[in-house]
């Protein structure tokens, strides 16, 4: 199987409408050379421009749904179509990441659950999403996730009880935190004996400087490919038959203890 990840520059200067054309441009580009497409976190917006989130926030099924739908049936390569800022008819806003088929159908929505920002921010200007999402694949089945997910295991081991395989983390990851995001890509791999397929953005907005260095590890840990800082497509193939290989030979996630009580205090 052929993955692209395509590690988005997001600066400020491009509007939201260009960069969705751009994008979807580079989606179609990978016609024939991927099989699986994988886009940033908010690479409209920026995942830290907060101002635009409620501005650009859109509705499930809005331009960008639209344009990622099209581009993924034109270019016939299941697309994540990392999130966007999705409003709720409700009201409330949600970071949505999407998926479609190679025929431009929904494949799934996944609204991100865990929040980044403390008391500021996306905690505050979004709600949170409360379900694990997975997709079939022909090859593998994919687990969804989201940036700041990354930092927790317990999501990861979720999607690995829905049958995991392949998990994706579409990011704007910043370059001040770029060490915790390779350590986290290789041992959510490493945990889970999954492939990770972890796209972050590149550029620079709101003042916060994106890591790149998107990254696919194999279920061994090792690193298969990585970007470098800046706009790059980074395509790797990979074999979704060594994530069961792997667990068959060395067998720790069979070696789990479930139910643990939580530690007597005092
Ligand atoms: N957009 C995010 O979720 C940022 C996460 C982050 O910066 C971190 O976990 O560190």
């Amino acid at each position: 199987m052929r993955a692209s990840l395509l590690q988005i520059a997001v600066n400020e200067g491009e509007s939201v409408k260009a960069r969705r054309e751009r994008v979807s441009s580079l989606v179609r580009d990978e016609a024939g050379r991927a099989d699986l497409v994988v886009l940033p976190e908010l690479w409209t917006t920026g995942a830290f421009a907060y101002e635009l989130f409620a501005a650009e926030a859109e509705p499930l099924e809005g331009p960008t749904y639209e344009a990622m739908a099209e581009a993924a049936r034109e270019a016939g390569v299941w697309l994540h179509a990392g999130s966007i800022p999705e409003r709720d008819p409700e009201g409330p806003l949600y970071n949505t990441a999407l998926v479609f088929t190679p025929e431009g159908e929904p494949a799934a929505a996944y609204r991100k659950i865990h929040r980044f920002g403390f008391d500021k921010g996306e905690a505050v200007l979004m709600s949170a999403g409360r379900e694990l999402v997975t997709v079939r694949l022909p090859e593998t089945v994919v687990g969804v996730s989201t940036c700041y997910d990354l930092r927790f295991p317990e999501l990861y081991r979720g999607l690995v009880d829905r049958g995991a395989q392949t998990l994706v983390v579409a990011a704007g990851w910043p370059e001040r935190r770029r060490a915790h995001w390779s350590l986290l890509a290789r041992a959510r791999a490493v945990e889970n004996q999954a492939y990770v397929l972890a796209c972050g953005s590149a550029g620079e907005h709101a003042g916060v400087v994106q890591a790149g260095h998107s990254v696919v590890v194999d279920p061994w840990g090792e690193v298969v490919g990585e970007a470098g800082a800046g706009e790059e497509v980074l395509r790797v193939d990979f074999d979704p038959g060594r994530v069961d290989v792997t667990r068959d030979r060395f067998p720790a996630l069979k070696d789990r203890v479930l139910g643990l009580a939580a530690p007597r205090r005092g």
